[in-house]
This record gives C-alpha cells, structure tokens and sequence, in this order.
C-alpha cells in the first residue's frame, strides 16, 4: 500500500491543530509561560506541516525553507519551555546560533546554489541535534522527576533525532527523494510521517509534564506549612517514615529535638497574631540556617516544632539543642525599639533498639519537652531510654 504523503500529512497538520488548540486552552488558564512556550512550538509546528503539505502547489520557498525553519522553531520554543518548567539555564545564544546558521545554509542551498539532497541533509542534521539536546535536557531532570514523567517527551526527542538521521543516511547512500510531494519516495515519505507522528506525541507529552508539575505543586501544598516553609506534620511524617526505614535497614543512629516556644500565648495577647506569627517565621528562619539539608525540620502545630538529626549521637544531639536555645530568638522590636525575644524548651530524645516505631521515639521526645517545661523552662532535656 502506497502512502500518500499530501494526505497524510494534511491529516497530521490537522490533528496537530486541534492538540494546539487544547493544549492553547490550558495555557491560557493556567497562565503559566512554560506552557506559552510550548504552545508557540506546537503552533510553528502546525503551520510547518500544513505549509509542507501543499508542496509542489505552492511556492517552494514557502512550502519547503519556511516550513523546515518553522519546525525548527518548535524545538527551540520546545527547550525554551523545558528551561523554564524545571528552572535550568540553557545556552540559548548557542541554540540560536544552531538555528541561525541553518536558517543561513537554507538561504544558501536554496537561492544560491539550488542543492536540494543539501537541503535535505541541513535541516535532518539541525533537527536531530537539537532533538537530541532536548532528551539530554529531560534525562538530567531524572533525579527531581519520575522517569514515568519524562519518558514520553524524552522518547520523542530521540526518535526524532534517529528518524532526522535516517533520512540523512537515505540521502548520503543517493536515495532519491522525489521533488513535489505526490513524487516523495516512499522510503522518505514514510520516515517524514513517521517524525509528523513523533512531533504529534511530543504534544501529548508537554500535557504529560504540565500535569505532572500541578502534581508537585499540590503535593508541595499538601505537606509544606505556608507559614514558616517548613514540612507540616504530614510531610515530616513522611519524610520520618523513610528515614525511620533508612535506619533500620543501616542501623545508624538517630536522635530527634522536639521544640516548644515558652510562653507563646503571652506573645498572642501582647503582640497580636501578627507578633505571634513573626515569632513562628523567626522561628522557621533559625532552624533552616542551623540544620543540614539532610536532617527533617517540621512544624507539627501550633508553635511546636521538630528536628531529626539522622547519624547523630548523644552528643551531637545535646550540643545541637544547646546551640539552638541559645540561639537569638528575637523577632520583633517594641515602639521603645527594645529587641522582643522569646526562650525554647527542647526535649531530646535518641533512637533506642527498644524504640518500636519512630512514633515511640517521638513520644519520648516529647515527654522529655514537657518535662523541660516542668522544670521551669528555657532549658534542654535529655529522655530516658525506653523501658
Ligand atoms: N500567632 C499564632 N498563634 C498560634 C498559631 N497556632 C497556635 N497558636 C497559638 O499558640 C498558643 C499556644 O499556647 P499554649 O499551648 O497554651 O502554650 P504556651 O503559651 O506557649 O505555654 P507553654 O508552652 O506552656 O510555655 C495558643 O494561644 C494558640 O492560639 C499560629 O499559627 N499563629
């Protein structure tokens, strides 16, 4: 069966349309500019291929030099987006540099010499190494993001850049390729379908990331308190609960501070919400700056506050809650321009054998806190090891 490449790619362009047309919807309510990035690359690739499917009735500068260049803009919107959705800085004076010498060659091959196979061979080149920049941008974000996320644009790219360079070996190897459309090889009309196709699915994944994204961000909500920044209790629990796994897998030590502002009621009636919030946000601003980016930090309610310090032993533990209760506690001034301060009671308590869960420990934890408020607070005391 014979393809009929100005069909199939009229089809492609159209499909391509309505894709631009939703993915243009979502942009606009989500109002997010790595999606206006990729809805202009979806654009340029649409009108590329609508151009390219009236080769031979239209001009060939339009349906061919336009059309390829308008495709190249898909893939630099493509990784301008990606730039911005996972916040990397990407040489974009190269890439323009890329598509600018290409856009020169076309000019060239075009109008000056009339090389068609050069033409052909220029923009399959420029196009897989773009392609295959754009995978290497999606593949470093593996770490941060799951591979079920980014393996669909990522697939995408390298198929493009393989089907780019397979028309390349065509060319090189003397494939004719046939000059107006209805007379494309079909070796050549295949492979130009296939990567019509492949753009289609980059589509899909562009919806792909985008959703994964607004997952994150209600994942981010779900278990940050807005606040201070800090992990509510549901995203220190979680976080606990892997650490709490790590360290009976390895047993390491472990040792948690659980963390009570003194007299925070007082600083309410006194100062208002608002003063008792700054206290709070002091609060957050301290335990980010003295802690490792390893060690949990949490805010479990109200003005009680928790730190896990994985491989730390008594000491450590001791010397850390020490450190932090002399800390400068000041979080607002008074109308006299007096430094207003708080104190911190802090119970200790290290992960025990005996300790059956990491809620045990906690426990102990906290029973330790209330004891140091018992005492007369503004102190630090270490729990006893579990009966
Ligand atoms: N400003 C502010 N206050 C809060 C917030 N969450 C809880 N609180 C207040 O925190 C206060 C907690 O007071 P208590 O549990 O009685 O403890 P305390 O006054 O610190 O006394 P001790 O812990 O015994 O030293 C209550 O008045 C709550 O209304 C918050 O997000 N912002």
């Amino acid at each position: 069966m014979n393809l009929h490449l100005p069909t199939a790619l009229l089809f492609a362009g159209l499909l391509m349309a309505a894709l631009t047309l939703g993915l243009g919807l979502l942009a606009w309510r989500a109002r997010t500019a790595y999606l206006w990035h990729w809805l202009t690359a979806l654009s340029c690739t649409c009108v590329g291929l609508l151009l390219f499917a009236q080769r031979g009735q239209w001009p060939d500068w339009l349906t061919v030099p336009v059309a390829n260049l308008l495709l190249m803009g898909n893939l630099l919107f493509t990784l301008t987006g990606y730039g911005l959705l996972f916040g990397e800085r990407l040489p974009l004076r190269g890439l323009l540099s890329v598509v600018a010498l290409y856009a020169l060659a076309t000019v060239w091959l075009t109008w000056g010499v009339d090389d068609f196979p050069a033409r052909i061979l220029s923009f399959n080149l420029t196009l897989a190494a773009l392609s295959l920049i754009a995978a290497q941008v999606l593949r470093l974000q593996r770490g941060s993001w799951p591979l079920a996320l980014l393996i669909l644009p990522m697939g995408a790219h390298i198929l493009q850049a393989l089907l780019g360079l397979a028309r390349v070996v065509l060319v090189l190897l003397g494939h004719d390729t046939g000059l107006s459309l209805p007379q494309v090889t079909q070796p050549h009309a295949l492979l130009i379908m296939l990567t019509s196709l492949v753009a289609l699915s980059l589509g899909f994944g562009f919806v792909t990331l985008h959703a994964g994204r607004l997952q994150r961000e209600l994942n981010d909500q779900a278990t940050t308190d807005p606040l201070t920044g800090l992990s509510n209790r549901r995203g220190f629990e979680r976080a606990l609960a892997r650490e709490w796994r790590r360290r009976q897998r390895l047993g390491t030590p472990m040792a948690v501070l659980m963390l009570d502002i003194d007299h925070f009621k007082q600083i309410n009636d006194s100062q208002g919400h608002a003063g008792g919030d700054q206290a709070l946000i002091r609060m957050g601003e301290v335990l980010r700056s003295e802690f490792r980016p390893y060690d949990l930090i949490g805010r479990l309610g109200g003005e009680e506050f928790c730190v896990v310090l994985p491989g730390a032993l008594r000491e450590e533990a001791l010397t850390a809650a020490e450190r932090l209760r002399q800390s400068d506690w000041t979080y607002a001034q008074d109308p006299q321009g007096k430094a207003l301060r708080y104190s911190l009671s802090i119970g200790v308590a290290l992960a025990d054998a005996r300790d059956t869960d990491a809620e045990a420990l906690l426990q102990r934890a906290d029973t330790a806190l209330y004891q140091a408020k018992l005492g007369g607070r503004d102190q630090v005391v270490l729990s006893q090891p579990p009966a």
